[in-house]
């Protein structure tokens, strides 16, 4: 994966989108992530519009189900030609392997297997809730890399988890495995419901494979600008 910032189009129109994509003057092979909200407002025709136009994509799906049904539904999601796709590692390594052989068998001849990327602890989590509300006894750092290691084993390709996390990832779970990394905030960003972030300087520091943006561009006056100074910061 090419060491990108992912745009996460975070609409429930497609007018919004067709805006953004302008005021950023997103060229082809621009890295955009659609998420939840965008896939059950368009479906996955304009998934496969944007991919048709040479956008590379993230879906962002976050699948958490039965194995078999994972397995199903992410056979489906690789015939649309997205580069990465993601699944929940508290769903177990049964459900992570059943993701990877869907991806495998859906994509079509010739073409590359999307990467599969498992979700570790939301960025929205802190300490605190991971404690509290998930019962969980490892601190954070701790949990993040045990979710990492079963994601490595069961075939996923990366994970997605807070730059603060990365560095010692890197060292644990091993260089050959990607760290997407969402929770990104510029200095003068409100964090909103984020509670794990850092700046695209710090990511890029801690070794984010790529990085994922949204508020922070999205909801600027003038995107376009940010948006050049976040990939600027980042590479
Ligand atoms: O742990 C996660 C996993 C996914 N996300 C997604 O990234 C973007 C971040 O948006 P911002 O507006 O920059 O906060 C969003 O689409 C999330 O669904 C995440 O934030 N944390």
């Amino acid at each position: 994966m090419k060491k990108a910032v992912f745009v996460a189009l975070d609409y429930d129109n497609l007018s919004d989108v067709q805006q953004l994509l302008k005021q950023l003057g997103a060229p082809k092979e621009t890295y955009l992530k659609v998420g939840m909200e965008l896939f059950y407002h368009s479906g996955s025709e304009f998934v496969s519009e944007l991919v048709q136009k040479g956008y590379h994509i993230f879906l962002d799906l976050k699948l958490h189900d039965i194995p078999n049904t994972v397995y199903g539904a992410a056979k489906q999601l690789a015939r649309l030609g997205i580069d990465c796709t993601t699944i929940h590692a508290l769903g177990g390594s049964a459900m992570i392997a059943a993701a990877k052989k869907g991806l495998i068998e859906g994509t079509k001849a010739g073409k590359e297997v999307p990467k599969l990327l498992a979700v570790t602890e939301l960025t929205s989590i802190s300490d605190q809730i991971l404690a509290d509300e998930q019962n969980c006894s490892l601190p954070m750092t701790k949990q993040v890399v045990s979710l990492a290691k079963t994601a490595k084993i069961s075939g996923a390709d990366g994970v997605i988890c807070s730059p603060l996390e990365v560095s010692n990832l890197r060292s644990q779970v091993g260089e050959d495995f990607l760290y997407v990394t969402p929770g990104i905030r510029l200095a003068e960003n409100q964090n909103g419901d984020q509670k794990r972030v850092a700046t695209p300087q710090k990511a890029k520091e801690y070794g984010s494979s790529a990085i994922v943006v949204g508020r922070p561009i999205t909801q600027a006056q003038e995107p376009a600008i940010v948006y050049e100074r976040i990939k600027k910061e980042f590479n």
